[in-house]
C-alpha cells in the first residue's frame, strides 16, 4: 500500500486574521499566514498553526513550546492553555469553543475543500466501515478518483494508509479532504462517528449527503443515554451540516430522525415489517456463494436487481443505504448499483474466507464486538448455514467489562457451538474476561451443552474447523480487519482468516 499524503502539498493559507474573522475569540499577537493545522505538536510542520486542547491526560498547551520549536506559527487554545501558549512568543488566539475553533480554522487555512467535492458521511451505530466501502464502489463508478475515511483506512484513489481512529481529528480531516481535492477525487465518502459529532471533528464539513445506518446499544460510557446519543448524531442532518439526508428507517431512532431532519430526505426501509419508504429493499435471498440479491424498489415503483457478495440482512440495508445515498450525491442509479455491486471487499466485517463445497464449511471473519452486532451478524449467518453456526470469541481487555455477559448470552442464543476465548486480553487476566463471558453464555444455556472454552485463539479457531462439517459456518467475531494480538503489551502478529486457513490445511493434510 503506498503512503499516503495526509495534507495537500500546495496550499495557499490564511491570515490568522481572517480566522479570527470566521471563529470569533480573542488575538494575542501579529497577524501571520498560516499554512497548516494539527492538534499534535509531534506533528507540527513550519507554518502551522497548532490547536492546544484540553485532552483527558494532560492539556495539549504543554506542549507548546515544542510546536513553537517544531515551526507553528501561531497556537490557538482556551483560556486554560492561554498562558504556556503566549509564553512562546507566538501569536495565540484565544477561544471559548477551542474545539469548534480548531474546525473552522483548518477549513479557513485548507480553503474548506468539502466545498470543493461532494462528500457522503456515514453515521450509525454499526455498518459505517460496510456502507462506506459499498459507497467507495458506487462513486468510483462515477468518478476516477475517490476518497474514503473510516476504521479501517483513509484512502485517495489507489493510495492508502491504516486509519487510527474512525473519524479524525478535524485539522488532519480537513488536511486529507483538501489533499484529496487537490489529487483530483471526484468525491469522497467518510463515517462520522458520534464521538467524532460531539468533539467538532466533522464541524466545518459540509457534506453533500448524510446517511444514517441504525442506532442501537453503545458508547453510553461517553453519551451517558440512548437519547443523547441520539442527538448527538441527529446534529448533522441539518443545513448546517449537509444538503441532503438519506434515512435507514428500519428502527424506531430511524423514524425518528426523520421528524427531525431540517434538510431534504430520502428515506430507505429494508427489512420485513418496516413501514413503506421512498426507497424499499424487497425479496431478498441468499446467493449460492454466500451473498444476497433483492430487488431495490425506487420512488418511481421502478423495480432495480442488486446482487451482492456478503451475506445477511444487514448487508442488503448496508448495500441499498450505499446505493441511494450515492445517487443522492450524483451518481446515476444503475452506475451506483453496479458500483456497490463491484465494491472492493471490506476487510473484516463478515467477510467470507472460505465458501462452502463438498469438503469444506464456511468460514467467516467478522468484527462483531457489541451484543447486538453479535446477534445481528447470526443471524446473518443463518440465512446461508444449512448445518450448524459455530462461532469464536472473546473480548478485548481493558474494555468496558459490563458488556461481556451479553456478549456470552447473544453467541449462545443465535449460534449452535460457541466457543469461548481470547481476543486482545492486553494486561487483564485472559481467564477473568473469559469467565465473564461465560457468565452470560450460562445464563442463556445453563447446561453448557456446545460450549467450549479454549485457548489460545489460534487453538480455539483450529477446534471449531476441526468439528465443522460442510454444512456448517464458522465464524470468528471481534478482530476484524486487526492484524495482531495483543497481549501483556506485545502485539503479536495474527489474523483470523490466516488461522482459519492454516487450521483448514492442516485437517486437510491429514485427511489425504
Ligand atoms: C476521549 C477522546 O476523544 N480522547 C481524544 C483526546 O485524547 P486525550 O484526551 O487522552 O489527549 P491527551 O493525551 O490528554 O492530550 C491532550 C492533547 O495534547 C496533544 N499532545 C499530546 C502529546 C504530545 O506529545 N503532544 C501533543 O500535542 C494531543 O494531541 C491532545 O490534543 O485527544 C486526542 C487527540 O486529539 C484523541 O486522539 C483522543 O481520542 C482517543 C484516541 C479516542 O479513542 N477517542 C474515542 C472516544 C473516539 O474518538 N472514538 C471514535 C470511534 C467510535 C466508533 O466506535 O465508531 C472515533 O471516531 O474514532
Ligand atoms: N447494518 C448493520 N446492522 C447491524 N449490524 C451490522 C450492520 N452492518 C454490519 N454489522 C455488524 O457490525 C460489525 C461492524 O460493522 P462495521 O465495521 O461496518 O460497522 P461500524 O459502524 O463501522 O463499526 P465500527 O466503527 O465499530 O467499525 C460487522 O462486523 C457486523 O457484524
Amino acid at each position: 500500500m503506498p503512503d499516503l499524503a495526509m495534507r495537500p502539498m500546495s496550499v495557499a493559507g490564511a491570515l490568522l486574521s481572517a480566522i479570527e474573522a470566521r471563529v470569533g475569540g480573542d488575538l494575542r499577537g501579529a497577524d501571520v499566514r498560516l499554512t497548516g493545522a494539527t492538534v499534535d505538536s509531534r506533528a507540527v510542520a513550519p507554518g502551522d498553526l497548532f490547536c492546544a486542547l484540553p485532552g483527558d491526560n494532560v492539556h495539549g498547551a504543554a506542549f507548546a513550546a515544542q510546536a513553537a520549536s517544531n515551526g507553528a506559527a501561531a497556537i490557538l487554545t482556551d483560556l486554560a492553555g492561554e498562558d504556556l501558549a503566549v509564553a512562546t512568543g507566538l501569536p495565540v488566539l484565544v477561544s471559548t469553543h477551542a474545539r469548534r475553533s480548531a474546525a473552522l480554522a483548518a477549513a479557513e487555512i485548507y480553503g474548506d475543500p468539502s466545498r470543493r467535492m461532494p462528500v457522503i458521511g456515514v453515521t450509525g451505530t454499526n455498518g459505517k466501515t460496510t456502507t462506506s466501502f459499498l459507497v467507495e464502489g458506487a462513486l468510483r463508478a462515477a468518478h476516477a478518483t475517490v476518497g474514503l475515511l473510516g476504521t479501517v483506512e483513509m484512502r485517495i484513489g489507489e493510495e492508502a494508509e491504516p486509519s487510527t481512529r474512525t473519524t479524525t481529528e478535524a485539522p488532519m480531516l480537513q488536511g486529507l479532504l483538501a489533499r484529496m481535492v487537490e489529487a483530483g477525487a471526484g468525491a469522497a465518502v467518510m463515517e462520522a462517528s458520534s464521538q467524532a459529532i460531539a468533539l467538532e471533528r466533522v464541524t466545518a464539513t459540509r457534506f453533500a449527503v448524510v446517511l444514517f445506518t441504525n442506532l442501537s446499544y453503545e458508547h453510553l460510557d461517553f453519551h451517558h443515554t440512548m437519547e443523547e446519543y441520539f442527538e448527538e448524531k441527529a446534529r448533522i442532518f441539518t443545513p448546517e451540516f449537509a444538503e441532503r439526508a438519506v434515512v435507514l428507517v428500519d428502527d424506531e431512532w430511524g423514524r425518528l430522525l426523520v421528524d427531525e431532519v431540517t434538510v431534504p430526505v430520502e428515506t430507505v426501509a429494508t427489512r420485513p415489517g418496516s413501514p413503506w419508504a421512498d426507497w424499499n429493499a424487497i425479496d431478498a435471498q441468499p446467493t449460492p456463494t454466500g451473498g444476497m440479491r433483492f430487488v431495490l424498489v425506487a420512488p418511481d415503483r421502478s423495480r432495480h436487481d442488486v446482487e451482492i457478495g456478503l451475506p445477511g440482512l444487514i448487508n442488503v440495508s448496508n448495500a441499498a443505504g450505499a446505493i441511494v445515498s450515492a445517487h443522492a450525491a450524483g451518481v446515476p442509479l444503475a452506475d451506483a448499483i453496479r458500483g456497490v455491486e463491484t465494491a472492493r471487499p471490506v476487510p473484516g466485517r463478515t467477510e467470507i474466507v472460505t465458501v462452502r463445497d463438498a469438503t469444506t464449511p464456511m468460514t467467516v471473519v467478522d468484527y462483531a464486538h457489541t451484543p447486538d452486532g453479535i446477534a445481528s451478524v447470526l443471524e446473518a449467518m443463518r440465512l446461508v448455514t444449512p448445518g450448524r453456526i459455530i462461532i469464536v470469541f472473546g473480548c478485548d481487555g481493558l474494555r468496558d467489562d459490563s458488556k461481556r455477559p451479553g456478549l456470552g448470552s447473544a453467541a449462545a442464543a443465535h449460534a449452535d457451538v460457541v466457543v469461548v476465548t481470547d481476543e486482545n486480553p492486553r494486561t487483564e487476566p485472559p481467564d477473568h474476561i473469559r469467565a465473564r463471558i461465560l457468565e452470560g453464555v450460562d445464563a442463556e444455556r445453563p447446561d453448557r451443552h456446545d460450549v467450549l472454552e479454549i485457548f489460545p485463539r489460534v487453538a480455539a479457531v483450529e477446534a471449531a474447523i476441526r468439528m465443522a462439517g460442510p454444512e456448517d459456518t464458522v465464524i470468528a467475531t471481534g478482530k476484524g480487519h486487526e492484524t495482531t494480538q495483543e497481549i501483556d503489551g506485545v502485539h503479536h502478529p495474527y489474523t483470523d482468516a490466516g488461522a482459519f486457513l492454516a487450521a483448514l490445511e492442516a485437517v486437510r493434510g491429514e485427511r489425504a
